[in-house]
């Protein structure tokens, strides 16, 4: 059966997953499940490498004994698991998730030389993500040399942003410079839009969707597309995320320079030690601080209402710049997951009409869609699993059907 490998390389994991191919409609969710799926933990330095196939026990991998080769492995473990769970399978290209397609990309594209040196050339502006996304495209490139490798943009699903949302109030030459805002979480945007048009009438209405995970963004849809959205220029802006600090006084930047911090530190700071982990000094993970704070930990009770607190403030700017929310759709890791987010997030946005069904709302915990709103909500409250997977192989197939 032709299939896409779909690889999402991250600093940390690899996930990876086979789509077959999704029908003849470009565009369009197919049912067609994925298989062979699941990631690999443990690539940062130092970590510990484990195949985490999806529904199974994790496998632990044989440590490289150069560091420089964790990603080789990770890959050995990747090809030997879909070989011996999908021999049947026929990969026909491989998708990459990549964040930022900066000015060059507003669709999925070849991987060729020329593409890996413009986006590698976008790496600070991305430096939690791009490297590694990058990172696995050389190496499949080098697994696989005869395969088509496209890219796949989180900022994609942005690229027609209305021209105000697109501005910093900077100089006109910074923004033709390309200092403006991008957006990110693309793939699963479009998901979660082409999964509400098959479930609410309303989908081409007033759309707010919160991207809830290690990364978090919010985004305003009208007729289905972005108009609005909370990360920036870079993945920092916006939310407070699981390490990184989301909206932030610039200011604070040029007093840490003036403290003498060096360009490295700060980057460390924001993007690595700030969020849910540098508020609670304790985890980056939602779960784990629900747990800490039931016990009584101050710190991990402060990181998650400071969540909460600037869920609801980015949430007001996007529902002012709607002129109000027909429809709220979570997703993401603590979206599909943490009732106790979205009811305080249903809470604070009473005042638009939000109301929860509370029985539905504790129910749902990230095994599928889910409508979550009452009877008299005047607006519609969905649950949906994001699939960023199934996109980037849905884009895949449509460029090679275009060739
Ligand atoms: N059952 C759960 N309850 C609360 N939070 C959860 C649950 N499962 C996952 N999460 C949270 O989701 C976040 C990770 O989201 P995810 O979308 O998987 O991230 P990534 O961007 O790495 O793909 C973590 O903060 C994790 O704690
Ligand atoms: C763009 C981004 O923040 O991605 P992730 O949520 O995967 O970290
Ligand atoms: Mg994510």
């Amino acid at each position: 059966m032709d299939s896409i490998l779909v690889i999402n390389a991250g600093s940390a994991t690899l996930k990876f997953a086979l789509y077959p191919r999704c029908g003849d409609t470009p565009g369009e969710i197919a049912a067609h499940p994925s298989f062979a799926a699941g990631q690999i933990d443990g690539l940062q330095p130092g970590g510990r490498l484990r195949l985490c196939p999806s529904g199974a026990d994790p496998v632990d991998l044989a440590e490289p004994a150069d560091e420089a080769q964790r990603f080789d492995v990770a890959l050995q473990a990747v090809q030997a698991h879909v070989a011996a769970v999908a021999p049947d399978a026929h990969i026909v290209a491989v998708a990459h998730r990549i964040v930022h397609g900066g000015r060059y990309y507003r669709a999925p594209t070849r991987l060729d030389d020329t593409a890996m040196m413009l986006l590698t050339s976008l790496t600070p502006l991305a430096p939690l993500h791009q490297p590694h996304n990058l990172a696995g495209v050389r190496a499949l490139r080098k697994a696989f040399p005869a395969l088509p490798q496209i890219g796949c943009f989180d900022t994609a699903f942005h690229a027609d942003l209305p021209e105000l949302e697109t501005r910093f109030a900077l100089p006109q030459a910074l923004h033709d410079e390309g200092v403006r805002r991008y957006g990110f979480h693309g793939l699963s945007y479009d998901y979660v839009m082409q999964v509400l048009r098959g479930c609410s009438t309303r989908a081409g209405g007033r759309v707010l969707m919160a991207h809830l995970g290690s990364g978090a963004s919010l985004c305003g849809a009208r007729e289905g597309r972005s108009v609005a959205t909370s990360m920036g220029f870079s993945a920092l802006d916006g939310l407070m995320m699981g390490s990184r600090c989301g909206q932030l006084d610039p200011g604070v930047v040029l007093h840490l320079w003036r403290e003498g911090w060096t360009e490295a530190q700060v980057e460390q700071l924001l993007y690595k030690e700030s969020g849910l982990l540098g508020v609670s000094g304790l985890s980056a993970d939602m779960r784990l601080l629900r747990r800490a704070a039931d016990d009584g930990n101050p710190q991990a009770r402060t990181a998650i209402d400071l969540f909460t607190y600037r869920l609801t403030r980015e949430a007001g700017a996007l529902a002012a710049v709607l002129g109000g929310v027909d429809v709220l759709v979570c997703t993401g890791g603590i979206g599909e997951h943490d009732a106790a987010t979205r009811a305080a997030l249903a809470r604070a946005l009473h005042y638009l009409g939000v109301e929860l069904d509370g029985t539905a709302n504790t129910a749902a915990r990230g095994d599928g869609i889910a409508a979550l709103h009452s009877a008299g909500s005047a607006v519609e409250v969905w649950v949906v699993p994001t699939d960023e997977g199934r996109v980037a192989a849905q884009a895949a197939w449509a460029l090679l059907d275009t060739r």
